[in-house]
Parts: C-alpha cells; sequence; structure tokens
C-alpha cells in the first residue's frame, strides 16, 4: 500500500487563498441569479458588477473516499443587495450525513444553518472561531461586514454538494438582512416552503 505524501498548504489572509492548492473556483455575481430577494437591486448589481468576482474557493482535494478529508479556503467580498448580506449559494451535502468544519480567518459573518424540516441555527463566524456544521444540515455563508470574509474549511472528500435541495423550496428559511442599526436581524423568507415528510425521509434515510 502506497501512502498519500503529506502536504503543507499557507493560507493567505490577506489574500483569501490557500497556497498549494489543487482547485479553484470563483462565482461572480451573474452566477448568482435568483439567490436575493430584491430582484430591483440584483439587477443593478449586475449591470455595474456582474463580471466581478463575488466569492473564491481554494481548496485542496487529496483523494475521493470519505477517508479524505478537502481542505480550502473561502474569500467572500463585503456588501449587500439591498439590504441583504451577501452569501453563498448554500448547499446539503449530496452525501448528507457528511459534516464540515469552518475556521474563521478574516473578516466576520455568520454560518446560516437549516435542517431538512426547517430548524435554523446562525452561528457568527470571525477569526479563531470554528464552526462546525453537522450532518444533515444545510449550510450558507453569510458576510457581515465590511471587509473580506476569509474561512477555511475541511469536509469529507466524497460528500458532494447538493444545491437543488434550496431551489425546491424557494430558497432558505430566513434571509440576512442590515437591521439599519449596524448589525443584522433575519426575517422570514415568504417563498419559503416546508420540505414534504417523504422528502425528509429519504434525506435522513439516505446515509450510506
Ligand atoms: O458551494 P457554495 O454553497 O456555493 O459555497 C461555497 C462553499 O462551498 C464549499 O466550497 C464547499 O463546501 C465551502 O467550503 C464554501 O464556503
Ligand atoms: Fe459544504
Amino acid at each position: 500500500m502506497t501512502l498519500q505524501e503529506p502536504r503543507l498548504c499557507q493560507v493567505s489572509v490577506g489574500a483569501g487563498l490557500l497556497g498549494n492548492a489543487d482547485g479553484h473556483y470563483q462565482k461572480r455575481f451573474s452566477d448568482l441569479r435568483g439567490l436575493y430577494a430584491d430582484s430591483a437591486a440584483f439587477g443593478r448589481l449586475l449591470e455595474e458588477r456582474g463580471q466581478e468576482v463575488a466569492y473564491e474557493v481554494t481548496s485542496y482535494t487529496p483523494g475521493s473516499r470519505v477517508s479524505d478529508l478537502i481542505l480550502g479556503v473561502t474569500r467572500m467580498e463585503p456588501g449587500k443587495v439591498g439590504d441583504e448580506y451577501f452569501l453563498t449559494r448554500g448547499h446539503i451535502h449530496a452525501r448528507g450525513d457528511r459534516p464540515e468544519i469552518y475556521y474563521g480567518q478574516a473578516g466576520h459573518g455568520l454560518m446560516q444553518m437549516e435542517s431538512p424540516d426547517g430548524e435554523v441555527r446562525i452561528l457568527g463566524i470571525g477569526p479563531q472561531s470554528i464552526c462546525y456544521v453537522p450532518p444533515f444540515w444545510i449550510h450558507r455563508s453569510v458576510n457581515l461586514g465590511p471587509t473580506d470574509l476569509v474561512m477555511m474549511f475541511a469536509y469529507p472528500a466524497d460528500s458532494g454538494q447538493d444545491y437543488g435541495i434550496i431551489e425546491r423550496s424557494g430558497g432558505m428559511r430566513v434571509r440576512i438582512l442590515d437591521d439599519g442599526q449596524g448589525g443584522w436581524k433575519q426575517v422570514e423568507n415568504p417563498a419559503w416552503q416546508p420540505r414534504s415528510a417523504s422528502e425528509i425521509a429519504a434525506i435522513l434515510g439516505g446515509a450510506a
């Protein structure tokens, strides 16, 4: 049996990038249609900054098994669409029983989580805070600050991402908005549809 080579990856906190990575993707504002509540404000953002990077991910993938850990860094731009803070698309792991950790490096924001049956949990993320996203929680990051939000992450390499779960329910259950006093508030998303008992059972029963 040939062992994998150990690997050192340096986090560039200022640039929001992982060194010695083997993967890199960028999501531009034009890739994020349909995510935000205020479509007029999103249209203006597209006109002004549609081709700019909204967030990017650099990562190292050592293999593809449950026993391999993908690790990487996410960098999110600061800003809002109307009153709604910039966010990632969000997903549940395609193998729903796979967890993830996030370790804040710079900036501050939130990890917004939602269980299949619609429970909501929101935890703050900033430098030196580690967020554990347990199996079966849908998760999305939100940048609340005036600067880039930079987070390290790690998850089992066979997890996969399922984005359809959020689309099918009309978005996540709550939206994270500017409260007008320098902070944030969560408001119910009126378009959100609860998942059916059979969909919930399929997600929770799909554990490998
Ligand atoms: O995949 P999304 O939901 O667009 O968001 C990007 C996020 O996905 C991951 O790349 C992988 O889970 C995260 O670490 C990152 O923060
Ligand atoms: Fe994830």
